[in-house]
C-alpha cells in the first residue's frame, strides 16, 4: 500500500516537539487517556461527516453507518482505532498533525514550570488530543481518505513522536481515518481486549457513534445431547458495539450517572479535569431544544483573551452543525462548555443565519439564564465550591453587568469582594452578605478601589469606618473601576466610594459628631480661607473631613469625577487624561492641623500646607507631579 518513492519528510513545528516530549512524560501517570482523546476525534470526525452530508448525500458513498472501530494485533503490538468519519486531506494532516494553530500557544509554553505535577495539570487544561496517541506508542501511523476523495488520495502520516514525521502518498479502499498505535515496550497490557473494553466504557459510553470491537466467533461444537445429537451451530465473529452509542444529552437525567456526565465534559471540552457543576435541560413547547452547560473546575491558560473561541457545540436535531456557537452565551460566560441541540434551527443553519435570528436570541437568553440560575444555587448551597468558581472566573463574570444589562442584579448578586470584615484577601464577600451585615441607620455600600490588597485595607480613607466599624468592600482587581462604572447601586442601595465626593455618613453619624462637626467648622473657617489662598489654583476645593481619625490630610474627588484608580489604569493604557483637581481635605482632630493653624510665619504656613497636600497626594495616586519640590520643602523643614 505504500509508495516510497513519495515519501516526504516535514519537520514538526517547534512548539509540538515540545508538547509531546512534556507530555509523554507529564501523562505517564494517566497514559489511558489517550484512547478516549482518539476515540473522541473519531467521533468529532463523524459528527463533521454528518453535517457535510446534509448538503451533500453523496459523500456517505455506499457506508452510511458511522462508527468507530478498535482492533488489536498482539503479533504486530499494535492497537487500530478506524472510523469512516470525514477523514483528512493532505494540507488537513499537515496543518492538524504537525502544528499547534492555536492563538496563545507559544505563551502556554512560557508559563510551563517544569514542575511534572504542575505541568500535566497545564498540559491538561492546553489540550493533547491526538498526541497522547505517544503516551503509549513508540511508533503512529495514520491512514486518512478524507469524505469525497477517491481511494488513491490517501495520505499515511508516520512518526516516531520526535523530530519529524512522513507523509506518503497511499492508496486506501474505505473512507476516513485509521490510526495504528506501535505500542513501546512494556504496554502489552493494552493489547488486551477486556482492558481497552474497560477504558472505551470508563471514558466513551456517552459518545454518539458506536465504539464496536471484534468479537470472536465460535466453531460448531457438540449439543447438550452430545455427540450424536444435534451440534450448536457455529457463530460468525463480529464487530460488537461495545458503547451505548446514543448521544448523551439524549437520555433523561435518571438515567445518567455523574461520572458520565464528567466523562461526556472532558470530551466535549478537551479537559483533563472533571467539571465544577453541570445543569441539563430538556424544554419542550413553544421552543424545542436540550442544553448541557457545564462550568469548568479550571480557567484555560488563555481565558482572558475575549476573541478566544468560545461557545457552545450547537446541534439541530441531534445533528451536528458547529463547535463554539458563540452566539449562545455572553461574552462574560465564556469559560461555559456544553451542548445545545435545537429542534427549532434549520438544519442549514450557518454563524451568519445564527448572527441575526430571533430563535438564536431567544435560546442565547434561556442558556444565560440557565448559567446564572446554576451559579446563584452554588453559591447559595456550596459556599466552598462556589469560592473555587470565583478565584478561577470571578474576573470573567465581572464584565457581566456591563454586557448585560437585563441580568445586571443577578450578576451583581454573584460578585464576591475582600473585605474589611474578612481577615485576608480573599474574595469572599457578596453584596447580599454585606447588607446583611449592615449598621442600624446604614443605606449604603461602601468601597473603595485601589491597586492591591494592602494599600485598600491600609488606607487613610478607611480610618473612620474603622473606628465605626462599618464594613468596606476591597476592591483591587483592575476590572474593578470598570465594573463601577456599569453598576451604580445593588438592591436599592447606593455603591459609594470612600475616596469621593463629602462624606456623608447619615444616621450613623451620631448627635455628638454632627455637633462637634459644626463646632470644627466655625473654628477653622480662616484656616480653610487662609489654605485656599495659598494654594490657589492647585486644588479644585479645600473643606473639613471626618473621614480621618489617624491622618492630618487626603484628597478626594467629585461624586462625578474619575478617580485615582481609574486615571492609573487609563494612563497605563496609553491614553490621555486631563489633569485631575482634588479636593483637599482636613481633619480637625489632628495636632499638625491645629498647628498649621497656628503658624504665624507665612513662608513656613506655605511649606507645611503644600508638604500636607502632597503627602496627602502621594497617598492616593503613588506620585507627585514634582518631587524635587517637595523634597526641597522637607528639607527646608527638617533642617
Ligand atoms: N480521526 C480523525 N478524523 C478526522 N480528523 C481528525 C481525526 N483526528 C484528528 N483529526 C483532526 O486533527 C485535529 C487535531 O486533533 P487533536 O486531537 O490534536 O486536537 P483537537 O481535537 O482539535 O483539540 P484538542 O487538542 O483540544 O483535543 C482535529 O481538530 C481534526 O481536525
Amino acid at each position: 500500500m505504500t509508495d516510497t518513492v513519495n515519501t516526504e519528510t516535514h519537520g514538526f513545528q517547534a512548539e509540538v516537539k515540545q508538547l509531546l516530549k512534556l507530555m509523554i512524560h507529564s501523562l505517564y501517570s494517566n497514559k489511558e487517556i489517550f484512547l478516549r482523546e482518539l476515540v473522541s476525534n473519531a467521533a468529532d470526525a463523524a459528527d463533521k461527516l454528518r453535517f457535510k452530508a446534509l448538503s451533500d448525500n453523496s459523500l456517505y458513498g455506499d457506508d452510511g453507518e458511522l462508527r468507530v472501530r478498535i482492533s488489536i494485533d498482539k503479533t504486530a503490538r499494535t492497537i487500530t482505532i478506524d472510523d469512516n468519519g470525514i477523514g483528512m486531506s493532505r494540507e488537513d494532516v499537515i496543518s492538524h498533525l504537525g502544528t499547534i494553530a492555536r492563538s496563545g500557544t507559544s505563551e502556554f509554553f512560557d508559563n510551563l514550570s517544569g514542575d511534572q505535577a504542575k505541568d500535566s495539570q497545564l498540559i491538561g487544561q492546553f489540550g493533547v488530543g491526538f498526541y497522547s496517541g505517544f503516551i503509549v506508542s513508540e511508533m503512529i501511523t495514520v491512514n486518512t481518505r478524507a469524505a469525497g476523495a477517491a481511494a488513491d488520495q490517501a495520505i499515511q502520516w508516520e512518526s516516531e513522536g520526535e523530530g519529524d514525521y512522513r507523509l506518503t502518498n497511499i492508496t486506501k479502499e474505505s473512507r476516513g481515518t485509521e490510526i495504528i498505535l506501535h505500542l513501546r515496550e512494556g504496554e502489552d497490557d493494552l493489547l488486551e481486549a477486556w482492558k481497552l473494553r474497560q477504558i472505551v466504557n470508563k471514558y466513551s459510553d456517552h459518545i454518539s457513534i458506536p465504539v464496536e470491537m471484534w468479537k470472536e466467533g465460535q466453531p460448531e461444537s457438540e449439543g447438550p445431547d452430545g455427540p450424536d445429537g444435534e451440534k450448536t451451530p457455529a457463530v460468525p465473529g463480529e464487530w460488537d458495539s461495545v458503547t451505548r452509542a446514543s448521544a448523551l444529552w439524549t437520555l433523561s437525567k435518571s438515567e445518567l450517572k455523574d461520572e458520565e456526565y464528567q466523562e461526556f465534559y472532558k470530551h466535549i471540552a478537551h479537559d483533563f479535569e472533571d467539571p465544577l457543576i453541570w445543569s441539563h435541560n430538556r424544554v419542550e413547547g413553544k421552543q424545542e431544544y436540550t442544553s448541557l452547560l457545564y462550568i469548568p473546575a479550571r480557567a484555560p491558560f488563555d481565558m482572558w483573551n475575549r476573541e478566544k473561541e468560545h461557545g457552545l457545540k450547537l446541534y439541530v436535531q441531534r445533528v451536528f452543525i458547529m463547535d463554539d456557537a458563540e452566539q449562545f452565551m455572553p461574552t462574560y460566560l465564556r469559560f461555559v462548555k456544553g451542548v445545545l441541540d435545537s429542534n427549532d434551527l434549520p438544519l442549514n443553519v450557518s454563524r451568519e443565519i445564527l448572527q441575526d435570528n430571533k430563535i438564536t436570541t431567544s435560546l442565547r437568553t434561556a442558556c444565560t439564564k440557565r448559567v446564572l440560575t446554576m451559579l446563584e444555587r452554588m453559591a447559595k448551597n456550596d459556599d466552598e465550591k462556589y469560592l473555587k468558581f470565583w478565584n478561577e472566573f470571578g474576573q470573567v463574570l465581572k464584565e457581566g453587568p456591563a454586557e448585560d444589562m437585563a441580568n445586571k442584579e443577578k450578576i451583581a448578586s454573584l460578585l464576591r469582594f475582600s473585605s474589611t470584615s474578612v481577615d485576608g484577601a480573599a474574595q469572599e464577600v457578596g453584596f447580599g452578605k454585606y447588607i446583611e451585615n449592615m449598621q442600624e441607620g446604614q443605606e449604603k455600600i461602601y468601597y473603595i478601589t485601589a491597586d492591591n490588597y494592602t494599600s485598600a485595607v491600609k488606607s487613610a480613607y478607611l480610618e473612620i469606618f474603622k473606628k465605626k466599624g462599618i464594613e468596606v468592600l476591597l476592591l483591587t482587581d483592575r476590572i474593578d473601576e470598570w465594573l463601577l462604572s456599569h453598576l451604580t447601586d445593588f438592591d436599592g442601595k447606593q455603591l459609594v466610594s470612600v475616596t469621593k465626593g463629602d462624606l456623608d455618613l447619615g444616621a450613623l453619624d451620631d448627635d455628638d459628631a454632627k455637633k462637634a462637626k459644626e463646632e470644627a467648622t466655625e473654628e477653622f473657617s480662616s484656616l480653610i480661607e487662609r489654605i485656599k489662598t495659598t494654594l490657589g489654583e492647585k486644588v479644585a476645593d479645600v473643606r473639613l473631613t471626618h473621614r480621618l481619625t489617624e491622618t492630618p490630610s487626603c484628597v478626594v474627588t467629585n461624586e462625578d469625577g474619575m478617580s485615582s484608580q481609574m486615571i492609573k489604569l487609563m494612563e497605563s493604557a496609553g491614553q490621555a487624561v486631563p489633569p485631575q483637581k482634588y479636593i483637599f481635605e482636613l481633619n480637625p482632630e489632628h495636632e499638625m492641623i491645629k498647628r498649621v493653624a497656628d503658624e504665624a510665619d507665612e513662608t513656613v504656613f506655605a511649606d507645611r500646607v503644600q508638604l500636607l497636600l502632597e503627602q496627602a497626594q502621594l497617598t492616593e495616586r503613588g506620585s507627585l507631579d514634582d518631587p524635587a519640590a517637595f523634597i526641597a520643602r522637607m528639607n527646608r523643614l527638617i533642617g
